[in-house]
């Protein structure tokens, strides 16, 4: 009996501790799930009521307005966020227990007036649970629901809003040739060549040894979009500008078949190291460079550049993505990648092909930012582009195919 509370009080406190870190920018959640946990052990249980806090968060907050007198300080309206969400949405624990143990934390920490107070307000959510929304308005930021109700249909935001809500599908690519057997429950749409599976189980899939040897990659199928679009025939050589830790490199690895040379670039050198690795397990003696895009010289037939984005687009699987975008940083990253963009036009070898993806649904970073760039590089073209939104089945993500006329200089 007291192991299970230690246990659940371990969880809840490192819970808390990952919302204030997210909340004070120092970490994202999966930064703070792999690098930051007291009790890693613990890790699948601390994830997932951190994942459910960051889907319900506007749900979790608006109740503890409407439970407390007053607003509570940061501290403890992280707590009560975390002890509504297990009381509401998790079974594994009796909702007195989660309130008995988050009041015996308030009191282990010597605040006894604050442990009255969040007694007071979860024995008042015991007695009168909420119906649960999932009208848009009601589950996604402010900030974002009034930027997104501007330009899509009813329709599209409750897609988005259910997005955010759903625990996506654990899917992963198999290698052309590889067949995934017993691993997969059966094959998802994906774009091009690309063959991705719904995983039977995480956990026999994260113990298989085609993942070990990098016969399978998790990855959603969104992801597939970018590499799929340039035409590879006579392509001989290949960049990949903004690689790690690697997974577009891998798809464009197989697309060469052997047949040509591929380097796989990026900036971090941390980074660099997982694209290594990836290579490694694969077989493939691609090259790999720590470098900023500025650094990188030569002329390539096919250029991807994979930018850093706001990442809204992928917040099934990250989803406080969603709660850490300020638009007045739009401007900073939509900056960043005018540059790496430019840099990938010079690196376009002349008849060369040119990708510009992101994992965003932010116009400013997708189709904006490549007119944006027609303007300043007429000797480009843009061959094709896709928005996909997140959805039951994939990521969001964008996509564009741009060509270097042969003529241009
Ligand atoms: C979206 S991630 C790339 C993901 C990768 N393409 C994949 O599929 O696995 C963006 C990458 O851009 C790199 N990058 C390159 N130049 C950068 C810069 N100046 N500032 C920040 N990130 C930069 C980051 O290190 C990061 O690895």
């Amino acid at each position: 009996m007291r192991e299970v509370s230690g246990v659940s009080a371990k969880i809840l406190e490192e819970a808390v501790a990952g919302l204030a870190a997210v909340e004070a920018g120092e970490a994202n959640l999966d930064d703070f799930l792999d690098f930051r946990l007291q009790y890693p052990e613990l890790r699948r249980s601390i994830s997932n009521l951190l994942f459910l806090c960051f889907r319900r968060k506007r749900f979790l907050e608006g109740w503890i307005g409407r439970l407390a007198a007053r607003p509570p300080r940061p501290a403890v309206r992280r707590l009560l966020t975390a002890v509504l969400a297990q009381i509401t949405f998790q079974t594994g624990i009796a909702p007195e227990s989660a309130v008995n143990i988050a009041v015996g934390l308030v009191k282990h920490s010597g605040k006894l007036q604050e442990a009255k107070f969040v007694n007071a307000v979860l024995r008042r959510a015991l007695e009168q649970p909420q119906p649960v929304p999932e009208a848009p308005e009601l589950v996604l930021p402010p900030v974002l629901f009034k930027r997104w109700r501007k330009r899509y249909s009813e329709a599209e935001l409750a897609q988005l809003a259910a997005a955010l809500l759903a625990q996506p599908e654990f899917t992963f690519r198999a290698e052309r040739g590889f067949e995934p057997g017993e691993l997969a429950a059966e094959a998802v749409p994906a774009f091009g060549e690309f063959r991705f599976f719904r995983a039977c189980s995480a956990a026999r899939l994260l113990e298989s040894a085609a993942l070990r040897d990098g016969r399978i990659y998790i990855q959603d199928p969104a992801t597939s979009l970018a590499p799929s679009l340039p035409d590879f025939n006579g392509v001989k050589s290949v960049l990949d500008l903004c690689a790690a830790p690697g997974g577009k490199s891998l798809m464009l690895g197989e697309r060469l078949a052997g047949e040509g040379r591929l380097v796989a670039a990026d900036r971090s050198e941390r980074r660099q190291r997982q694209t290594a690795e990836n290579f490694r397990r694969r077989g493939l003696d691609y090259q790999v460079t720590v470098a900023d895009p500025a650094e990188l010289t030569g002329e390539f037939d096919v250029v991807l550049v994979d930018v850093p984005c706001s990442n809204t687009g992928v917040y099934r699987r990250r989803p406080d993505v969603l709660w850490r975008f300020r638009p007045e940083e739009l401007e900073k990253i939509t900056a960043l990648q005018r540059r790496i963009l430019g840099e990938a036009a010079r690196l376009t070898a002349p008849g060369g092909q040119l990708v510009y993806s992101t994992c965003s649904i932010e116009p400013e970073e997708n189709p904006l930012q490549v007119e944006a760039f027609l303007k300043e590089h007429p000797g480009f073209e843009r061959l094709c582009e896709r928005q996909l939104l997140p959805s039951a089945e994939m990521d969001g993500a964008y996509a564009c195919l741009l060509r270097r006329r042969a003529s241009s200089i």
